[in-house]
């Protein structure tokens, strides 16, 4: 049933191409997972066997021969890989192929896509983009599980998958009613389907799957029932037409990438049937009511503005289908050329929408983060007076406590261990002042730094004042029982210009010190609390 066989790479002569420059890459979106982002692999997949109809194996050739190829090296600056040859696979075929759980060809199917993914694994692990050019949506198992086992080997990361079709291609053997294993690769990449044998996609290994926690559908128009059963018990995102005509293809395709998440490498498998009949009618289930060639351009462009493409499929193009005469085929192709890798300057009918996913070239849209903008609203006034009162309390405490350090010194005593202790508590704690005048200013105050911080600086601080409060009233030779035996208490008190009044003065600031440290110490203590629950709160706020 395929037709296959080697194809005349395109000319190295780019035509109107900017290779006068050089190697160039017009896509000016860093890829955050490509360690070559400017090579390409093409895997060219003459395959039809995932359904009945013949044709779709014919699409790699058409696309190619239409100028596609050429376009993503000339006008889009790839370096291409493995585009010079259509495989059709012919000796995977088996002579005999009954159905087994109701799949059709599951043997040729199954020994194609692992074959498909061999080939996606190697050229995925040299960490290039992956393009495979379709055949049936089938081809998908093999795609994905070379590209999933690919980024866990190179990076130690899940691919997401957005799964652009007017079809979920979500059913076990069991659900479909077709038994066409186009209509199922989803549930074997997911493992919903699982089989043990090597023959019936035995082959495909933890290694090979994806979560579905990682799917994303787009342009969902015709899913059968036990389709829906699957995607609402396994809690699938799904955006069908209907919410893209309620939200619109830029809100639906920002609420997909955050469902992913911007940390996530992506594989897009674009089943060409997604997009309206009227501009992709050559297609071998074509469901009215689907995507403008736009709103298809728009996804392409979209996601590889993400930076997190590694793989892109396009399927189902079928250029022998064609309903009225056979513009339906060449609108198809053309659509086709349309959707890939994006580039921005759309040479009259060509590979921009497939060149739009590759290199999504709009290159005027400022990338959009759609990530959760978060606001923290900050007392100021209590900030503010939270900052000056721990900053006379630390001034204070670091001040006496050097005083003290001298003191000591001066009579030949021993320093206490708590002198430096505190005093290093304090400066700690002027630190943190700065540092979150600093983190105002940059507007980056996190709630989060500020409750880490006053908590540590918390139990360091309630150390100290433990420690003093033990030397003020502790059981044996108290500072406070010693003030008030020789100082508040003397009697009479000295008087006078003399060396004992002086003494005594002195030893009255001493006393005193000790008491402004301990009344300090208390309120910084309080004031940290104070602070985490500040925080606490300006992060509760935050919705
Ligand atoms: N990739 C596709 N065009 N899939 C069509 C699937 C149609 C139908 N749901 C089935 O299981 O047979």
């Amino acid at each position: 049933m395929p037709t296959a066989g080697t194809i005349t790479p395109p000319s190295t002569t780019g035509r109107n191409s900017p290779r006068f420059f050089g190697k160039m890459n017009t896509s000016m979106i860093e890829s955050k997972f490509l360690s070559h982002p400017e090579d390409l692999g093409v895997v060219a997949v003459g395959f039809s066997g995932g359904q009945g109809k013949p044709g779709v194996d014919a699409a790699p050739t058409a696309l190619i021969e239409s100028g596609l190829l050429d376009q993503l090296r000339d006008e889009l600056g790839y370096n291409l890989h493995g585009h010079d040859t259509v495989h059709s696979y012919s000796d995977l075929h088996p002579a005999q192929d009954p159905p087994h759980r109701g799949m059709k060809n599951p043997r040729a199917v199954s020994a194609v896509t692992r074959r498909i993914a061999e080939q996606v694994y190697n050229q995925a692990k040299e960490g290039r983009l992956v393009l495979t050019l379709g055949g049936d949506h089938s081809v998908a198992i093999g795609t994905i599980a070379g590209s999933a086992k690919a980024i866990r080997e190179r990076l130690g990361r899940e691919i997401a998958v957005i799964w652009v079709d007017a079809h979920a291609d979500i059913n076990t053997p069991e659900t479909s009613g077709s038994g066409n294993i186009h209509g199922m690769p989803v549930s074997f990449l997911t493992g919903l389907a699982r089989e043990d044998n090597e023959e019936f996609f035995g082959w495909l290994k933890d290694e090979h799957r994806i979560s579905v926690k990682k799917l994303v559908y787009i342009g969902l128009r015709d899913v059968d029932a036990g389709e829906k059963r699957i995607l609402r018990e396994n809690g699938i995102k799904a955006f069908s037409m209907f919410d893209i005509d309620r939200h619109g293809i830029g809100r639906v395709m920002e609420m997909a990438l955050a469902h992913i998440g911007s940390d996530t490498p992506i594989h897009l498998s674009f089943d060409v049937d997604a997009l309206d009949p009227m501009w992709a009618p050559s297609t071998g289930t074509p469901v009215r009511g689907g995507l403008t060639l736009r709103e298809g351009d728009y996804i392409c462009e979209v996601v590889h503005q993400t930076g997190s493409l590694v793989a892109v499929d396009l399927v189902e193009v079928n250029p022998r289908l064609a309903p009225e005469n056979d513009i339906g085929a060449h609108e198809t192709v053309r659509a086709g050329l349309h959707l890939p890798p994006h580039s921005h300057n759309h040479s009259g009918s060509t590979a921009t929408a497939m060149a739009s996913t590759v290199t999504s070239g709009s290159l005027v849209y400022e990338r959009r983060v759609v990530e959760r903008i978060h606001k923290y609203h900050w007392p100021a006034v209590q900030l503010n007076i939270w900052m000056l009162i721990m900053l006379i309390a630390s001034s204070l405490i670091i001040g006496v406590f050097a005083t003290f350090i001298q003191i000591q010194n001066q009579l030949l005593l021993p320093i206490p261990w708590y002198f430096p202790y505190y005093i290093t508590v304090a400066s700690l704690t002027v630190a943190f002042i700065i540092l979150l005048l600093w983190l105002i200013f940059q507007r980056r105050l996190l709630p989060s730094i500020v409750m880490i911080g006053g908590f540590i600086l918390f139990v360091l601080w309630l150390t100290g004042l433990i420690v003093i409060s033990i030397q003020l009233w502790g059981p044996d030779g108290s500072v406070s029982s010693n003030c008030n035996l020789y100082v508040f208490g003397a009697d009479p008190q000295p008087h006078g210009q003399t060396l004992q009044t002086l003494a005594w003065l002195q030893q009255r600031n001493i006393c005193q010190s000790w008491q402004a440290v301990f009344a300090f110490g208390l309120v910084g203590a309080i004031f940290l609390l104070w602070i985490m629950v500040m925080a606490y709160q300006v992060f509760a706020d935050d919705s």
